[in-house]
């Protein structure tokens, strides 16, 4: 089943039942108390599976001039009800193994009563009833709606706990509690549902007959009831409750109640007169009122309160969702026939609809006629210019929910007359396959015969304006409008900065402009290798990234100067004790891994920069290869020295070089394709590959991997991938 089927069923469900969810969830969370204060008091018997009712009822036939009943309840508390030495009528807890009488029972306290009913029927009588088990049975089948998209999500029900990426903060929580408390969710609802069928009979009441032959009543052999062989051997935990013979009378006998079956045994002899067993509809309703009320237990009783305050913020995080998605939704002012600008968008959770919100109105101010839709409603579009395509990528790479058909579409729709078409993907590194869709959707455009790209694929990672803004820029120029938009509308909370000091900064020596920056955190900051450092050069929007090397706990960045680059020229202008402000970007999945059997670090040019400062940190000895393409041997000698020394440290393993424009003229994806055996085989072992640099140099990497994979390990590339096996920080 597709994710939207799961998704819509799953909003749908909420939406019918949100009011009387919260109604059930919030009297829930009252009601679990209950249980929690009766623990509290003080007339629980311990160790009632040590007690038998042989040694219980003479102690209480001492105590009391006569007995009716006796009966244990959920906390274990033992009511009797009898007749006291003075004549009196009386029902009291007892100490079952001393007959000690411990107390009075209460009367429910009104305010419990009061939410008990309430929760139960909402004050409406059969009509309430039957709305609170309506909405136990929705509840079971969000529940269900909802492991569903947990596992669409994880891609497998045995990735169903692995991590999740907190993109943010509802997404993040509304899939990690849902993990944690799935079970007490869906045993509230199971439960609260069972409860129900039984409450309108759908699940038949057992009433339970005793059929005892009363022409067959013994009275001899006599027997002390401590001797009576049931009584004996059945201890108190197993009983409900005992009724006393109403009469010395042969024909008047006891009758236990015990948790799985009801007996009557003769007073005198103390034969069974009869037993009948419960049948298991009524153990499962006895299962359920003791899961779903936590009367049994108090440490159950506050796990369901958590299960029902958390519905609360499921239902709230789930709205907050929502919106969010449907929140940045364009309302066209043009037909899609009359318009030159067509936006298509392929978005899962509504921010991508932001960015192509902010370039449509950019459009319309300069006068264009614009139109937005989904990538799924691609059609022919008459008068269409340019196709501008803005897509997310969800789950191994794949469309999100409202562009699943657009490549199938496209195949069979070609436009009328030629067109210009431009794609930026959005997605995130944290994942394997960064900005996939989008790259696919790129490819597909190029195959058709109309249509010609205006601009080279661009991606954003991690929905930055900043990276936003430098395509408009682009865009800008190409079709020559002044695209403007507010970066405030579409920016996330701003990040922390931090004051940092250059400690160290090299010079420009080769043609490639490389030079390596160093800078102390003034106050104490938690970084490592392959995190990110944002810096503003010109103290505005503008946000450039660079891959963090930790070298002796300071920041090492290692940049290409580029002749009007921003953040390049801002850095190579610090001078040594210059201070700036930063931001630390944590980049989690591009940290060394820890306990692999080896690592093999492929990069070019300075994307080599994290694998420094990995490669000096590598106290563990962790076997590491490390593979680097450069221009020429002038452009490697700023390495050469703390990598010579990582190698005679045994911190690195071996080290291998590619120079495109000298001697061999190798790239790094010859080495690879040269080493490929022992990496596939490093591979089988459980080894990492962690790839830094261009994206075409991963692309190239990536392609020579996958068909050594393939016949070596017969396993695909996205395998590893999705294993987190492959780690790539391209750009
Ligand atoms: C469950 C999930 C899976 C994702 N998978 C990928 C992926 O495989 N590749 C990628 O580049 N981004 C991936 N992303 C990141 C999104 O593409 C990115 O956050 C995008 O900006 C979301 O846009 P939207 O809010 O319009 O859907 C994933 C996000 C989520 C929540």
């Amino acid at each position: 089943m597709t994710i939207s089927v799961w998704r819509y069923s799953h909003l749908a469900l909420a939406v019918s039942s949100f009011l009387l969810l919260v109604l059930a969830s919030v009297t829930g969370i009252i009601l679990a108390f209950e249980p929690v204060a009766a623990k509290t008091q003080p007339y629980n018997v311990e160790d009632l599976d040590k007690l038998t009712i042989a040694q219980t009822i003479p102690v209480l036939k001492k105590k009391f001039a006569e007995v009716t009943t006796v009966t244990i309840d959920a906390n274990d508390f033992v009511t009797v009800n009898g007749i006291d030495d003075n004549g009196e009528s009386v029902t009291v807890y007892v100490n079952a193994r001393t007959g000690e009488t411990l107390g009075t029972p209460q009367k429910k306290s009104e305010f419990f009563q009061w939410v008990t009913s309430f929760h139960r029927s909402l004050f409406l009588n059969e009509l309430g009833r039957f709305f609170i088990g309506l909405t136990a049975f929705l509840l079971l089948l969000i529940t269900i709606s909802g492991i569903a998209l947990i596992i669409q999500r994880q891609r497998g029900i045995k990735r169903f706990f692995t991590k999740i990426v907190r993109e943010n903060f509802f997404q993040y929580y509304h899939v990690q509690l849902g993990r944690l408390l799935l079970i007490p969710v869906l045993l509230i609802a199971l439960t609260g549902t069972y409860l129900s069928l039984v409450r309108f009979k759908i699940i038949p009441d057992h009433k339970v007959t005793q059929n005892i032959d009363f022409d067959k009543i013994e009275s001899d052999p006599q027997k002390d009831l401590s001797q009576f062989a049931i009584f004996a051997n059945t201890p108190l935990s197993q009983v409900r409750e005992i009724e006393f013979p109403f009469s010395e009378d042969v024909e008047d006998y006891f009758t236990l109640k015990l948790k799985d079956r009801e007996v009557t045994v003769n007073q005198i002899t103390g034969d069974l007169l009869s037993e009948s067993v419960y049948p298991v509809s009524v153990l499962m309703t006895e299962l359920s009122l003791n899961l779903h009320t936590g009367r049994t237990s108090a440490i159950w009783a506050i796990v369901l309160a958590l299960a029902s305050a958390n519905i609360l913020f499921f239902i709230y995080s789930g709205f907050a969702i929502t919106f969010k998605r449907l929140g940045g939704r364009t309302k066209n002012k043009y037909k899609k026939d009359d318009c030159e600008y067509i936006i298509l968008v392929g978005s899962e959770n509504g921010t991508t609809y932001k960015f192509a919100k902010a370039l449509y109105q950019a459009l319309l101010k300069n006068g264009q006629k614009c139109f937005v839709t989904e990538l799924n409603n691609y059609t022919t579009f008459a008068k269409a210019k340019q196709i501008l395509v803005l897509t997310a990528t969800y789950g191994l790479g794949d469309p999100p929910a409202n562009s699943k058909k657009f490549l199938q579409i496209l195949e069979k729709t070609p436009q009328p007359h030629p067109v210009h078409f431009s794609v930026l993907g959005f997605g995130s590194k944290s994942y394997p396959d960064f900005c996939k869709f989008a790259f696919d959707v790129h490819q597909s455009l190029s195959m058709q015969p109309w249509a010609t790209p205006l601009l080279e694929i661009h991606t954003i990672n991690d929905k930055s304006p900043v990276a936003f803004g430098e395509w408009m820029e682009l865009l800008s120029a190409k079709i020559e409008l002044p695209l403007n938009f507010s970066v405030d509308s579409l920016a996330g909370k701003p990040k922390r900065l931090h004051d940092l000091t250059v400690v160290k900064k090299t010079l420009v020596k080769t043609e490639d402009g490389s030079f390596l920056i160093s800078m102390k955190p003034d106050k104490r900051l938690r970084f490592t290798s392959g995190d990110l450092l944002a810096i503003y050069p010109a103290n505005d929007y503008r946000e450039r990234l660079y891959s963090i090397a930790k070298v002796n706990n300071h920041i090492q960045l290692s940049i290409k100067l580029h002749q009007h680059g921003l953040g390049s020229g801002f850095l190579y202008n610090l001078q040594e004790g210059q201070a700036l402000k930063a931001a630390v970007d944590r980049n989690p999945h591009f940290h060394f891994p820890s306990k692999v059997p080896a690592v093999f670090m492929i990069c070019n040019g300075t994307g080599i920069a994290p694998f420094l400062g990995m490669i000096h940190n590598n106290q563990k000895k962790t076997e590491t290869h490390l593979y680097c393409g450069f221009r020429a041997s002038a452009s490697f000698e700023l390495y050469q020295d703390p990598i010579g020394k990582e190698l005679q440290a045994g911190n690195l393993k071996t080290l291998h070089l590619a120079y495109s424009r000298e001697a061999d003229k190798q790239y790094v994806n010859d080495l690879i394709r040269r080493d490929q055996e022992t990496i596939a085989q490093k591979m089988q072992e459980g080894a990492v590959i962690m790839i830094c640099g261009s994206l075409a140099m991963q692309k190239d990497v990536l392609e020579i991997l996958d068909e050594a994979f393939k016949r070596i390990n017969h396993k695909e590339v996205s395998y590893y991938q999705s294993h987190n096996k492959i780690l790539m920080d391209c750009y």
